[in-house]
């Protein structure tokens, strides 16, 4: 992208060509895809900058994609030095005050900062907000029931409603946005999201062609803890009778795929951010060539 002035950011208007214009790949123009790079992918900076790359580069090739990022591990070491406690129910991270302090400072403070930098080494693409700006996502508590009991996990936020209206402006600038997964409550309060999930509402709420998830294992094993076999694709229905077996981290990262294709996304991947060109490949592919698992809408439903 190309500021022709750095005193004043252009007037939100219709995206402007890019400075230099890449072979198109597919026709991709105007297309909206949701990135999520969690947590894991994010921890080396070679990666992080890796996968900065080709996100510039898929929007150069006409494609408009949001960035989400997770933080998990990152929240985890901090946590763990300030000596809190580190809990997750159902793979969501129970949510004291306290620790939804140290979220917030470590996901919009570090996490969403370094993205930025990293994707601003190119241009003048990235601007970061987290879901809690101008009313993005509005959550409530999380009801969670574990073996037919209900288990409080504090500050986690259900996201009920999203407003794109400040991520579409960013993208008809022609920018990229990076949201940070914390939410603004109905009640006034700020919730920690999990990642996935947030990138999910936003991918449904933006009516997204495809959702990216990029993690830092191949795609779904079949047969978790062993890694011999990924599942390649799945149909929401599928994916719908797997999920209460899913586990970790999994559980919801699927159900945020699920979600989201029952919500009108055409496709949703989850993929290893870590693998040279993970982003190019999952945005750009078509089926049969796609990385790790894809998950797709049922047959005429
Ligand atoms: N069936 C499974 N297939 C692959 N990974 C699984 C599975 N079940 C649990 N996991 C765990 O889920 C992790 C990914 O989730 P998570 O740690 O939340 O990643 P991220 O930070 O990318 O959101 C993997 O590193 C793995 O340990
Ligand atoms: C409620 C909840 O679990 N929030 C997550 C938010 C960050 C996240 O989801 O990061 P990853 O994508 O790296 O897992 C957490 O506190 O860890």
């Amino acid at each position: 992208m190309s500021d022709t002035s750095t005193a004043a950011v252009p007037a939100a208007g219709p995206a402007r060509p890019p400075a230099r214009e890449p072979a198109r790949r597919r026709d991709v123009g105007g297309r909206i895809a949701v990135i999520k790079v969690g947590g894991g992918a994010m921890t080396d900076e070679a990666v992080r900058r890796g996968l900065a790359r080709d996100v510039v580069e898929s929007a150069r090739a006409g494609l408009r994609p949001v960035v989400v990022h997770g933080g998990g591990p990152q929240i985890n070491a901090l946590l763990t030095r300030l000596g809190l406690e580190v809990r997750f129910v159902a793979g969501l991270r129970v949510t004291t005050p306290e620790i939804l302090d140290v979220a917030r400072m470590v996901l919009a403070g570090r996490l969403q900062r370094d993205l930025v930098g990293d994707l601003n080494r190119h241009g003048p693409w990235a601007v970061g907000m987290t879901g809690e700006d101008a009313h993005t996502m509005t959550a409530v508590p999380r009801e969670t029931v574990i073996d037919g009991k209900p288990v409080d996990l504090g500050l986690v936020g259900e996201v009920v409603a999203v407003r794109t209206g400040a991520v579409r402006a960013l993208l008809d600038q022609g920018r990229v946005p990076v949201v940070s997964p914390l939410a603004r409550g109905a009640d006034g309060r700020v919730y920690n999201v999990n990642a996935d999930l947030a990138a999910s509402a936003l991918a449904s709420a933006l009516g997204a062609d495809r959702l990216v998830m990029l993690t830092d294992v191949e795609g779904l094993y079949a047969r978790w803890p062993h890694s011999s076999e990924v599942v390649p694709s799945l149909t929401a229905r599928e994916l719908e009778q797997l999920l209460p077996a899913l586990s970790s981290g999994m559980r919801p990262k699927m159900e945020g795929c699920l979600r989201a294709v029952r919500g009108g996304v055409r496709t949703a991947h989850v993929l290893d951010g870590r693998a040279p060109h993970a982003v190019l490949k999952a945005v750009f592919g078509t089926g049969g060539s796609w990385p790790g698992t894809v998950v797709t809408a049922d047959q005429g439903g």
